[in-house]
This record gives structure tokens, sequence and C-alpha cells, in this order.
């Protein structure tokens, strides 16, 4: 296959090796030409469409130009519909597309199609690189356009799942940690739009046995700057101590910043949630679903250190039935619970009543200060 090597991807397809690319594409705000069975249209994130972009695209006679909203968005717009949509976009005016994709006070202002196959791929892409899911579709006219990159819908929808099948360690060695001197992080490559993933082994947990083991999922704010917002920090630290104290274990520390939705995202829907808005609301005012997340690569790093039993520290059922689902062991006694503060106990209310975590208030009060 000389398409392969065409560009030294040996031993990665074409398809995967496209939708990276195009990852990158729509990151650094370039449109991307996506294609299924004949047809073509070229996407752009609508939070790179400006009105450079669409003078540029209307002096080519682009048409058909349509913007692509996720569904909590479209009922944000005062639109419910229970899969994404469309709205025409007749003229290419790039204040109209920011109203419609990202501002908080925006009503839906055309008819709504609902998506088609190209439509999801596109959103798709989005969510992959991590920008806003919104996207400007367009028929792009035979040779107007030169130099985009091309990649295929039925790729797009199979990536994340051959990803994990490409999951391997790429790099490890012993970090001693204050409080846990004898332990090894390890450096895991794919799993989701190519991050590393780092799995950190504290002590040495006996694999014949349940082991105990943390999915974290990266929170800057609080991991690292010790923010009030959320209770993230107490968990991460407040496990490797349980860790180290106890058996030994292994906390992944997994880069799904936001829920999934990345940190520019997560900034813009902590922006609404200082309006007034709940974690999940904000979320969804942007166009996203309550949790972004999947754990089936995690489930993978487990498997690839040899675990076959786990004992899960969390609050979070939808990790507990994602670990299950993926053919481990799971005991899942064990809670986490952080600190609470006058600035975080609305969103850890929300994620116990809305996304059902067990969050026990009485236990969090009855918490010793450290
Ligand atoms: N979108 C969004 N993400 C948030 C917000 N606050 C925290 N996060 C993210 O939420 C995630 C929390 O991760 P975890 O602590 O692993 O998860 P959890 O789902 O609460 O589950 P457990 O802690 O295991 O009970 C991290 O990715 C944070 O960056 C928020 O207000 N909005
Ligand atoms: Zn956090």
């Amino acid at each position: 296959m000389t398409t392969v090597v065409d560009g030294l991807g040996l031993g990665r397809g074409t398809g995967e090796m496209a939708v990276e690319r195009a990852l990158a594409e729509l990151r650094a705000g370039r449109g991307v030409r996506l294609e299924a069975n004949g047809t073509a249209v070229l996407v752009i994130g609508a939070e790179a469409f400006d009105a450079v972009t669409a003078a540029a695209l209307a002096t080519a006679g682009v048409r058909d130009a349509r913007l692509v909203l996720p569904a909590p968005r479209l009922l944000k717009l005062g639109a419910p519909r229970a899969q994404a949509g469309s709205v025409s976009l007749p003229t290419l005016d790039a204040e109209r597309v920011a109203t419609l994709a990202l501002r908080a006070e925006a009503r839906v202002d055309a008819p709504v199609a609902p998506a088609n196959g190209l439509d999801h791929a596109a959103l798709e892409l989005l969510g992959l690189a991590l920008v806003l899911p919104a996207a400007v579709v367009c028929v792009v006219p035979g040779a107007a356009v030169t130099g985009l990159l091309a990649v295929d819908v039925a790729d797009v929808m199979a990536y994340r799942a051959t990803q994990v099948a490409r999951l391997a360690i790429v790099g490890r060695a012993p970090v001693p940690l204050e409080g846990a001197p004898e332990t090894e992080f390890v450096v895991f490559r794919g799993g989701e739009g190519l991050r590393d993933q780092v799995a950190i082994v504290v002590g040495r947990p006996d694999l014949s046995a349940p082991v105990a083991v943390r999915l974290h999922s990266a929170c800057l704010t609080g991991d690292l700057f010790g923010s009030l917002k959320c209770d993230c920090g107490d968990q991460l630290r407040d496990s490797v101590r349980r860790m180290a104290d106890g058996e030994g274990g292994i906390l992944l520390y997994l880069d799904q910043e936001g829920r999934g939705n990345g940190i520019s995202n997560k900034m813009r829907a902590y922006a609404l949630q200082a309006q007034g808005y709940d974690t999940y609301d904000a979320d969804a005012a942007l166009g996203f679903d309550l949790d972004q997340r999947r754990f089936d690569f995690a489930a993978e790093m487990l498997r690839q250190l040899g675990v076959r039993a786990v004992r899960v520290f969390t609050n979070n059922p939808q990790k507990i039935a994602a670990l299950k689902a993926s053919g481990l062991d799971v005991v899942s006694d064990q809670r986490v619970l952080g600190r609470p503060t006058a600035e975080n106990v609305r969103y850890l209310a929300s994620k116990r009543d809305r996304a059902g975590h067990y969050i026990d208030f009485d236990a969090l009060a009855a918490r010793a200060p450290d």
C-alpha cells in the first residue's frame, strides 16, 4: 500500500493519519475537507470563523453554508432537539455565527434542520480537537479552495476506538513523592486524540488482589493551583496518600481537563458560572452533554499494567460502570471526599443531584480539617 508509506506513517492507517492531521488543522483555525460517499464539504470551527475567513469563502463561491450545533446548544437557543442540527447561513456573517455558537443571551433566528452524517462527523472532529463544538459547514465549488486536508467521515467516527487499540507505554521512571517515596510514573500515548496519559504506581500493589485505583481527570485549576471552585486537588493528594499508607495502588492521571471539554471550554464555562449558571448548565450552554469523558482507554492502561481487579476510589458511578463494562473486576466501596468550601458546595451538590455522584455532605462536614 503505497499510500501508507506516503506519510511515513508506517504501521498507521491512512484514515487515522488524516484524522490526526485534521485535528491539528482545526486547532490552528483552518478548515478541512470532510468526505462521505462522493459528497464533500468544508468544515471550520465556529470559533475560528472571523470576518476575514467569511469574506474569503464568499469570494471562493461556497454555497449551502450552515452552522451545525449540538443538541444542548440548540436547547439553549430555544430550539430543543434530540440530536444535533443546523441553521442555514445564506450570507457568511461571522458576527451571526459567533452569536449562535457562543453568546449566552442568543436565541435561534432561523429554522433548524436535522444534522446529517457529515455534520455529526464535523462535531466529533471539533470535540477531539477540544475546540468549541460548533461547526461552519459549506460546499466548496470544484477547484476554488486548494490545499485543504481531506478526511473521511467513516475514519472520523472510528477514530476513538482505534486509538484505544494503539495505546502503548512510551516512558517510565521512579519519581519519589512527598509521603509516597516509592512511586513510579508510567506514560502511555494514545487513547484520546494522541494525548499522553500517565499512570502513577504508588508502592508495590499486589496485582493478584483487587488493586486500589483512582481514575483522576486532570484539573489544572484544582490539582495544581488549589482552586476553591472544585474538590479535585484534595481528591488527588488524598488518593495518593491513602495508597502510600495502605497496600499501594495506581492513580491514572488522565488528560481530560474540564470533563473532557478542554481547558479553553472549561474557562468559557467558568465565565458562565460567574454569571450564575451551575456546572452542568454552563457546559450545556456551550453545547456539551453532561460529561464528555470515556474511560475505556483507562481500563486498557490498567490491563497493560497487569491489573485484573480494582478497588476504585471514586464517587462517580460512570467511572465504576465503565471499568465494569471493560471486563475488570470492580469493588467500588471507596469514596474520595474533598474539602467543602463556600465556592465548591454548589458544584458538589450539582454532581450529586444531576449526575448521581455519591457525595455525602454529612461525611464531608464531619471531616477533620487538615
Ligand atoms: N466542564 C467542567 N469541568 C469541570 C468543572 N469543575 C471541574 N471540572 C473538571 O471535572 C473533572 C473532575 O474530575 P474527577 O475528579 O476525576 O472526577 P469526578 O467525575 O468528579 O469523579 P470522582 O472525583 O472520581 O468522584 C476534571 O476534568 C476537572 O477539570 C466545571 O465546572 N466544568
Ligand atoms: Zn477541579
